[in-house]
């Protein structure tokens, strides 16, 4: 037993500040009145526990890697912790309740842009959610075994079809459906073999397919090699605020993107 607690005094040792992942008020009771106790980070749906230093998370993040670097990165952004600092993260993983303790060392964490991903957004974060779902799916599948390209337009929806035209009748034209209805995401699939973007409202709604963006690139820079698609994708969430979610059809890799820079880069096949 005292071994595993030598090894517990190991993860903890020296830790820049502590991240305590929808803990209960008694947990963060203790953890916070700790004699010398680093500064405490509270990452949940809400605040209820009165943390001074709050993340909120918008989705429960089944993969714990997931939601620990989502919270670090909110943390980061919220500027509680600096960049490199190590840091202990409480969390749950099994139970409903705080059981596991990790030690990260943001230092050697590789940034995804999440965090940023669902907070510059006017849309719903399980909106977002919904749609990288969709796009992942449809990497890994491909339309009828074929790799596809995809790109969704998520949010501030009246703007974007301000910055953008038609290219083919809009199949939702008068529905009223949203993303995240299984129905609706066989027919997102299907329609994604055909050019330009799908437009959706902050709350889900599939405003319209076939949009050919036409947003300012100014300014906008991403990685060599994409093409134009990517630039549009880019340049519209800079030009508004929305996000957008591409899939390339030439990597096969789902990219985000806000504020006109990459937010998050993913492979289906991960997933
Ligand atoms: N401004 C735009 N608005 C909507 N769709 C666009 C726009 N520009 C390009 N696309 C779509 O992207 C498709 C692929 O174009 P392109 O190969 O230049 O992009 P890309 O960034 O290289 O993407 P991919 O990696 O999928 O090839 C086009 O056939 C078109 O459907
Ligand atoms: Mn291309």
């Amino acid at each position: 037993m005292s071994s595993l607690g030598d090894l517990y005094d190991d993860i903890v040792e020296d830790v820049d500040a502590v991240f305590l992942f929808s803990p209960s008020a008694s947990l963060f009771d203790t953890v916070v009145g700790d004699e010398g106790a680093p500064p405490v980070v509270v990452v949940s749906a809400e605040n209820t526990v009165g943390a001074e230093r709050f993340v909120e998370l918008p989705l429960e993040f089944d993969d714990v890697r997931d939601r620990v670097r989502f919270g670090i990165e909110g943390g980061i952004q919220r500027e509680y912790v600096d960049e490199g600092a190590v840091v202990a993260c409480a969390t749950k993983l099994f139970d409903d309740t705080v059981d596991t303790v990790v030690r990260v060392n943001t230092g050697e964490f590789v940034r995804s842009g999440v965090y940023s991903l669902f907070t510059d957004s006017r849309a719903d974060p399980s909106v977002i959610r919904a749609v990288l779902e969709v796009v992942i799916e449809l990497g890994k599948k491909g339309q009828k075994g074929k790799p596809v390209g995809a790109l969704f337009v998520v949010g501030d929806a009246g703007k974007v079809m301000n910055k953008s035209r038609s290219l083919s009748y809009n199949p939702f034209e008068k529905s009223h459906v949203h993303v995240g209805d299984p129905i609706v995401n066989v027919m997102l699939k299907e329609f994604s073999r055909l050019d330009g973007a799908f437009v959706i409202s902050d709350s889900g709604k599939i405003v319209s397919a076939y949009r050919y963006l036409e947003p300012n690139a100014e300014g906008v820079d991403i990685p060599k090699g994409l093409g134009t698609r990517h630039m549009a994708a880019a340049s519209i969430s800079r030009d508004t605020n929305a996000i957008s979610i591409v899939l390339s059809e030439s990597d096969g890799l789902v990219r985000a993107f806000a504020g006109g820079e990459i937010a998050l880069e993913l492979d289906p096949e991960d997933y």
